[in-house]
């Protein structure tokens, strides 16, 4: 079964609400809607702004779906500054990232706080992206394989193979991140085809010929062809270039085989 790409755009901490609608907007307006037959486009706001890019998506019947960035691992209680996974849903996100590389390091989230948090997600019909990838001094000592891939297993542990069919995995390794310096193809293809390896292993493979495979790390309309041309890239999230509407949608629409008229 073919994999539908997808693009997704990490906004992290960027726009207040107001500008979160202008950028939804001007994605929306130069992303033709023949495009999203071939490739599915996601905005992760911050949570001040999913109220308000929901809104517009559904008043408008944008075909844009939407995410969070982070959740609690827990339902509800005395978490103070906690946003749980029942009232994401409620928000009709369909995409939750976990793991991400940025919550790792300054939130000193592990792998098994991912898992958990993978899990409060599916419990509540959403999918997590679930991020791993390699600092540059793991990549320098070529342990960058088992590095990501051990985070991946950890990460999905005690999971049903159900529920695994509905994850997404990010490969981002972590010295690509904002810094203009792009893994290779290559490069990100060895890791990807790497997790899906490692998923088949543990789970079949059919459902790891089913899950999607991001690349993550300084992702751009002007890379994203050759990426997404290799066999285990699924698509890509992508932070900066998610920022501005009009290179968003160039983006997404390379990713759908074909550049904006
Ligand atoms: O979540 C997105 C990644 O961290 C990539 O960010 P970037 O495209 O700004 O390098």
């Amino acid at each position: 079964m073919a994999r539908q790409p997808l693009i997704a755009g990490n906004w992290k901490m960027n726009l207040n609400h107001l500008e979160a609608i202008a950028l939804v907007q001007k994605v929306a307006f130069a992303l033709p809607e023949k495009y999203f037959a071939k490739v599915e486009v996601a905005v992760i706001p911050p949570f001040t702004d999913i109220r308000s890019v929901q809104t517009l998506i559904d008043g408008d019947k944008l075909l844009l779906k939407h995410g969070a960035q982070d959740v609690s691992e827990h339902d509800s209680g005395a978490y103070t500054g906690e946003v749980s996974a029942p009232m994401l849903a409620k928000l009709g996100c369909d995409y939750v990232v976990v793991g991400h590389s940025e919550r790792r390091e300054y939130h000193a989230e592990t792998d098994e706080v991912v898992n958990r948090k993978a899990r409060a997600v599916l419990k509540n019909q959403m999918a997590p992206i679930v991020c791993v990838g390699e600092p540059l001094e793991v990549r320098e000592a070529g342990g960058h394989v088992e590095h990501s891939t051990s985070q991946l297993i950890n990460g999905l542990k005690g999971l049903k193979a159900e529920q695994v069919r509905q994850v997404v995995v990010a490969y981002e390794p972590v010295w690509a991140i904002g810094t203009g310096k792009v893994a290779t193809a290559a490069d990100a293809q060895e890791v990807c085809a790497a997790l899906r390896a490692a998923l088949a292993d543990k789970y079949g493979r059919d459902i790891a010929d089913e899950i999607r495979i991001l690349y993550g790390g300084s992702v751009k309309s002007s890379n994203i062809g050759e990426l997404i041309g290799q066999t285990d890239i699924d698509g890509a999230l992508v932070g900066g270039a998610s920022l501005n509407g009009d290179e968003f949608a160039k983006l997404s629409a390379m990713a759908a085989g074909g550049p904006l008229p």
